[in-house]
This record gives structure tokens, C-alpha cells and sequence, in this order.
């Protein structure tokens, strides 16, 4: 996640490669990073601690604690801003673990990678307007922003941080779908994908209810009615339901 929003960051131009400091433990990745980027690199998760402006947050929930008892507060002179996108983390624990330093916790989602992805802000105690203008020109650099309290960050996870996988499955389901139905899987693939890109700016575009969109796609006695059935009989719309829920409460977990 974090390499997907390091090349946007780059390629939006918003920092410059040698303006950044990538913490990375394996030395093949760091090399791979700083010949790939032009970044700097180190394997010191203390030096970012020295970051003037931002400091993006990017590890596995799980390590938090290790990475934070390696590190050492004392004699930070300037206080950056903490950017986390640690599923299910709350804020509370990173502004303890993080003394002194503002916090904003954030849940970006993998079409960041290509720009349009979506992006939800929750603002600590200690940030300011400054720092919350400056979090959301970063991440309006991968796609959109929306700031909500942070109550509703593991409701975002479920939903937004781990939807692409769940329609990456819709997709591919489409195509197995397509290939059943005897298309050549080359054929299939590009049907799905433009289907479901094409469907999302549609209602995006149109401001059209999603139900509005499935009516106007349903001649009467026609073959989309027919597969509409065949979903509800499957219990799709309950499955995703139940998915992006799961999503939830496993956010919830992680940050207990
Ligand atoms: N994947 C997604 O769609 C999203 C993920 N997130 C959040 O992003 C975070 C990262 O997830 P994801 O990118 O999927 O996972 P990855 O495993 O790809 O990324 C974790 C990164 O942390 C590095 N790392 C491991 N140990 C240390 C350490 N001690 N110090 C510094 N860096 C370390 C890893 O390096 P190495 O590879 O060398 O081990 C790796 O680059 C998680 O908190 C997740 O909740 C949020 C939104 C969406
Ligand atoms: O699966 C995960 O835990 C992360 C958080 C959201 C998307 N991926």
C-alpha cells in the first residue's frame, strides 16, 4: 500500500524522490526502491522520526507494538505529522504511542495505485487545520477524501479498504460466468472489467440510485431479470452485506 502511494506521490509530482525517506528492513526491497524511485532509503525506522512534514505509517497492525518499542521519543525536536493506515488502529493508541506527535488515521484502498482511489481521514486531538489540508492533498493525489469521525473508520475498512477485493472477485466471477456461457476467457475479462467500470461511473456520473440503474438494465421478461433472480436466490446482495460486515468486525478486532 505504501509503494502504491509513493508512485502517485511521485507521479502527481506533489514531492520530489529526493525529498523522501523510505524505512524498509529487507536490503533487496530497500535497492529495489531507491533504484526504481530515486527515494532514500534506511533501515532505521528511527530516522523518520526526523521527517519536517509527514511521516506515512504503512506497517501490519500486528508489528505495531515491536515497531513502537524500538523506537525512541526523546530528543524529537520537530513533530511531524503521523499519517496511519494501519487497519483497525485507533487513534487513542497511536497518539500514546506517538506522544506529542499529531495523528490523523486514514483508510486509502489499492486503486490508489492508479489514482482513483478512495481515501477516509479521521483527525486526532492534536492536528490542526494545517495538518488536516495537508493530509488531504496527499491523498488527493490517489484518488478522492473524505473526512468522517473516527467511529466510522472500521464501518470504512469494511467497506472502501477492503472493497476492492470483493469486487475483484465480482469481476472475476463475471468472467468465469462469460467463459461458461462459452467466451473465450481473453473476451471475458475485458466484458467484466468494462462492465463494472462502466457501471460505477455510470451510477457515479448520473447520480442514479443503484436500484434505478438495475430497472432500467431489466426489460420485462427478459434475460437480465432472469439473472437478477438467479442473485437473489443465491443470496448475493446478502453475501456482500455479510462481507463488508465481516470486514468491519475484523477492523474492530485488529484494533483491540
Ligand atoms: N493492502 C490494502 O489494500 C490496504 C492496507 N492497509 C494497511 O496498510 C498496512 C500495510 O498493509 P499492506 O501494504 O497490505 O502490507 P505489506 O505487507 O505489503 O506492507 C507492510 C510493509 O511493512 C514493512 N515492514 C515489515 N516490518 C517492518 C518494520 N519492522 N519496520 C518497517 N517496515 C516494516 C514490510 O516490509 P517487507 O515487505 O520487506 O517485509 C512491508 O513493506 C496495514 O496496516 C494495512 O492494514 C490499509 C488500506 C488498504
Ligand atoms: O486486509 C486488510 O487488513 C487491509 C486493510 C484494508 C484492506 N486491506
Amino acid at each position: 500500500m505504501a509503494e502504491a502511494i509513493l508512485t502517485r506521490l511521485l507521479e502527481s509530482q506533489l514531492y520530489q524522490a529526493n525529498t523522501l525517506l523510505v524505512s524498509e528492513p529487507q536490503t533487496s526491497r530497500r535497492e529495489f526502491l531507491a533504484q526504481t524511485y530515486g527515494v532514500n532509503v534506511t533501515d532505521s525506522n528511527q530516522e523518520t522520526l526526523q521527517a519536517t512534514e509527514a511521516l506515512l505509517l504503512a506497517i501490519k497492525p500486528q508489528i505495531l507494538d515491536k515497531v513502537i518499542s524500538q523506537l525512541t521519543l526523546d530528543g524529537v525536536e520537530n513533530y511531524p505529522l503521523v499519517l496511519s493506515i494501519l487497519a483497525g488502529t485507533p487513534l487513542s493508541r497511536l497518539e500514546t504511542a506517538f506522544e506529542n506527535f499529531p495523528v490523523i488515521r486514514v483508510m486509502p484502498n489499492t486503486p490508489a495505485t492508479v489514482g482513483v482511489g478512495m481515501t477516509a481521514i479521521a483527525a486526532g486531538t492534536r492536528v490542526k487545520p494545517s495538518h488536516l489540508t495537508l493530509a488531504t492533498s496527499l491523498f488527493e493525489a490517489v484518488g478522492e477524501v473524505v473526512e468522517v469521525p473516527e467511529s466510522l473508520m472500521d464501518g470504512v475498512t469494511g467497506l472502501s479498504g477492503s472493497g476492492p477485493a470483493f469486487v475483484a472477485l465480482m469481476i472475476e466471477a463475471l468472467s468465469d460466468g462469460g467463459v461458461a456461457s462459452g467466451l473465450p476467457r481473453a473476451i471475458a475479462n475485458k466484458l467484466a472489467i468494462q462492465t463494472v467500470l462502466g457501471t460505477a461511473t455510470l451510477v457515479k456520473d448520473t447520480g442514479l440510485h443503484p436500484g434505478q440503474l438495475k430497472d432500467q438494465v431489466t426489460s420485462p421478461g427478459g434475460t437480465t431479470i432472469a439473472g437478477v433472480a438467479k442473485l437473489e436466490e443465491k443470496g448475493f446482495r446478502s453475501a456482500v452485506i455479510e462481507a463488508v460486515k465481516a470486514a468491519y468486525r475484523r477492523s474492530q478486532d485488529l484494533g483491540k
